[in-house]
């Protein structure tokens, strides 16, 4: 849709194949080092103590859901088994351990480090892509205890990030709409380079369509677009400058000045639109012929730059001429576009651009659509569809009602929901800033804790009921109820049965002892897989697009109370009541007795 557009190639080398996990592009950033420095002093500690042998368990989980949601993807994952699979201290990673560790470490431990892989490691994990909510774990680590401990860091800094970012981006989706395109464009606002790739990639998931992200595009396959910056608009400052003026007919081959043909349309097109040329710029004209020129297949042009006077300007133009293209056509409803003044319309990046649209379009080609980067969005996007549509109607080319209007210009999720209540004329959101840098929340709170050691469960307690953990290994289960809906997620200890649909089940609040609840769940759904066993990935891991698939079909099972964006429905996560038990007893065993004085 934009102009420079390149769709997925199913034979690109950098594909993440269908049925091969891609190897082919590993962040080498992600390696054991990029870690906290206290995983491997501990590791030291935990050896040097004759550990060695342990084997932990530890469940990686946030405790509550972003943006003030009741819901989050899960998703990192891919990346995570990437990360087992290449875990290995390099020679320089040791020699560098030797000198950042404090002196008197044996050297023997060196030697063990050097040898350690993830070979004896078991990760279960539920899908990439899935909903996931609060206590829930997400991952669940099993090996040895200085291995898993180890991990921590690095899949947390995997989970965190890829789970708030496609979360971010599902719900920019959930607020746009499953028909409007939506484009990262964040790149340049991101928090450093690895930021912006993997916004550009978690965006995908969570639903957008494409990203500006070149890099992006070849490592992950994602559709790559854009439009043009200002910059190429204030590059020109007349028609003098134009180079090149002619285009060849797509079709029969004739060679046409693509200026004088769109300097005539821009002369008919004022009469029409009741409109004088005399603040329309020049040097705009010639930016986007000279664009048109060289993409007369995806011609897609910036109106906002100019202003003879200044933006401000510009505006109450623009919505002038709302009111009077209305007012004359009377074709808009007063509820969708509000008009502020009755004074004239702009004549410039509008006007410029259809004129530079129907020269193509004499050429045998038909333009895309303009981009609106500043202003109001909602009245600007009227202003451009009516004016669209008047020509397409005058000049009996339906297809110009059609031309798309990409808004671009800070929007967040609330910007859409008001735009979408005043009625707008957008077809496609570019956003970046408050996408990439998750502006309402710039974490998810994953934390990862050992729950089991050696078969011994552990648990961690706190002041705060909600920091105190689920002790032992546990299996995840989500119960579905009569209407088809996720109703509950259900945490077990490993060695039960597991709950069976039409069968009556006990379902507890994990820490409050009078919230029970019996469910007859219509569906049962394990959610965990093995995904990491014996060295090697067990599962065949699915591509960027069925993840992203993946997240719109799971969002799907849950209720739209759940999905709002105010006040939505807290989605229940219990415990059987074999856990509640076993947690309380164990609570009760660790918390000391205090005493009175
Ligand atoms: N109709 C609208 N409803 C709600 N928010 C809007 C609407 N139109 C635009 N916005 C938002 O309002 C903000 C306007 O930004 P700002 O005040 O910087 O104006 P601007 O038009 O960008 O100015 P400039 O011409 O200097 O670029 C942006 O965040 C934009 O997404
Ligand atoms: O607004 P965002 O959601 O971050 O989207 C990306 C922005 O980046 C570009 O311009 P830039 O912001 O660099 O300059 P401008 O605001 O002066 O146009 C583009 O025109 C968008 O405005
Ligand atoms: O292609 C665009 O229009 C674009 C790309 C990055 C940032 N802003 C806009
Ligand atoms: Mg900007």
């Amino acid at each position: 849709m934009a102009t420079m557009n390149r769709e997925r190639s199913e034979d690109s080398a950098f594909a993440a194949g269908r049925n091969s996990w891609n190897r082919h592009y590993h962040n080498s950033v992600v390696q054991p080092l990029l870690t906290d420095l206290y995983q491997i002093t501990m590791a030291y500690a935990y050896w040097k103590s004759g550990k060695i042998d342990d084997n932990a368990v530890f469940d990686l989980f946030f405790r509550t859901n972003p943006f003030q949601g009741e819901f989050t993807i899960f998703a990192g994952l891919e990346e995570c088994l990437k990360f087992l699979d290449s875990f290995h201290y390099s020679e320089t990673d040791i020699e560098y351990l030797k000198h950042a560790l404090p002196q008197g470490i044996e050297d023997d431990f060196f030697e063990y480090l050097s040898q350690l892989t993830a070979k004896e490691v078991t990760l279960y994990a539920i899908e990439e892509g899935s909903v996931a909510f609060p206590r829930v774990p997400l991952i669940k680590v099993v090996g040895p205890l200085i291995i898993v401990q180890l991990l921590e860091t690095t899949l947390l800094t995997l989970v965190n990030y890829a789970s708030l970012m496609a979360t971010n981006a599902a719900r920019y989706r959930m607020v746009a709409g499953k028909h409007i395109h939506l484009l990262e464009f964040g790149l340049r606002r991101a928090q450093g380079p690895d930021g912006g790739l993997s916004a550009s990639k978690y965006s995908y998931i969570g639903g957008f369509d494409g990203t500006s992200n070149v890099l992006a595009g070849k490592l992950f396959n994602i559709p790559v677009k854009g439009t043009h910056a200002h910059a190429y608009i204030t590059s020109f400052t007349g028609i003098d400058e134009l180079k090149t003026r002619v285009l060849q007919h797509k079709e029969d081959g004739t060679t046409r000045d693509i200026l004088e043909l769109a300097m005539e349309h821009r002369t008919n097109l004022a009469s029409v639109l009741d409109v004088s040329t005399d603040e329309s710029s020049e040097g705009e004209l010639a930016a986007m012929v000279s664009f048109a020129i060289a993409f007369p297949d995806g011609f897609m042009a910036l109106v906002d730059t100019y202003d003879v006077k200044s933006r401000t300007c510009w505006l109450v133009r623009q919505l002038a001429a709302i009111r009077r293209i209305v007012s004359q056509l009377d074709l808009i409803s007063s509820s969708h576009c509000h008009l502020a003044s009755p004074r004239l319309l702009t004549r410039s990046g509008l006007l410029n651009f259809c004129a530079v649209a129907l020269a193509l379009n004499d050429q045998g080609y038909r333009a895309i659509g303009i981009r609106i980067d500043s202003g109001d969005l909602a009245y600007l996007s009227c202003l451009a569809r009516e004016t669209f549509e008047r020509i397409a109607e005058r000049f009996k080319l339906p297809w110009f009602s059609k031309l798309t209007i990409v808004a671009s210009n800070d929007i967040n999720e609330d910007t859409i929901l008001s735009l979408n209540e005043q009625g707008h004329k957008i077809d496609c959101f570019g956003i970046g800033t408050h996408l990439v840098t998750c502006q309402r929340q710039p974490a998810l709170g994953c934390v990862y804790k050992m729950v089991e050691i050696n078969n011994q469960p552990r648990i961690k307690l706190s002041q705060d009921v909600g920091k105190v953990t689920m002790p032992g290994s546990k299996n995840v289960f989500r119960l579905y109820g009569a209407d088809g809906h996720a109703l509950i997620d259900l945490l077990q200890r490993v060695d039960e049965n597991p709950p069976e649909v039409g069968q009556k089940v006990l379902c507890r609040h994990p820490f409050q002892e009078s919230k029970r609840a019996y469910v007859i769940p219509t569906n049962v759904e394990p959610l965990y897989r093995v995904y990491w066993t014996d060295g090697r990935v067990a599962q065949v891991l699915p591509s960027l697009e069925e993840v992203r698939e993946r997240v719109q079909a799971s969002l799907k099972t849950l209720r739209q109370d759940h999905k709002r964006t105010l006040n939505p429905t807290p989605y229940k996560v219990a415990v059987s009541d074999n856990l509640y038990n076993f947690i309380h007893e164990l609570w009760l065993q660790n918390a000391p007795i205090g005493e009175l004085a």
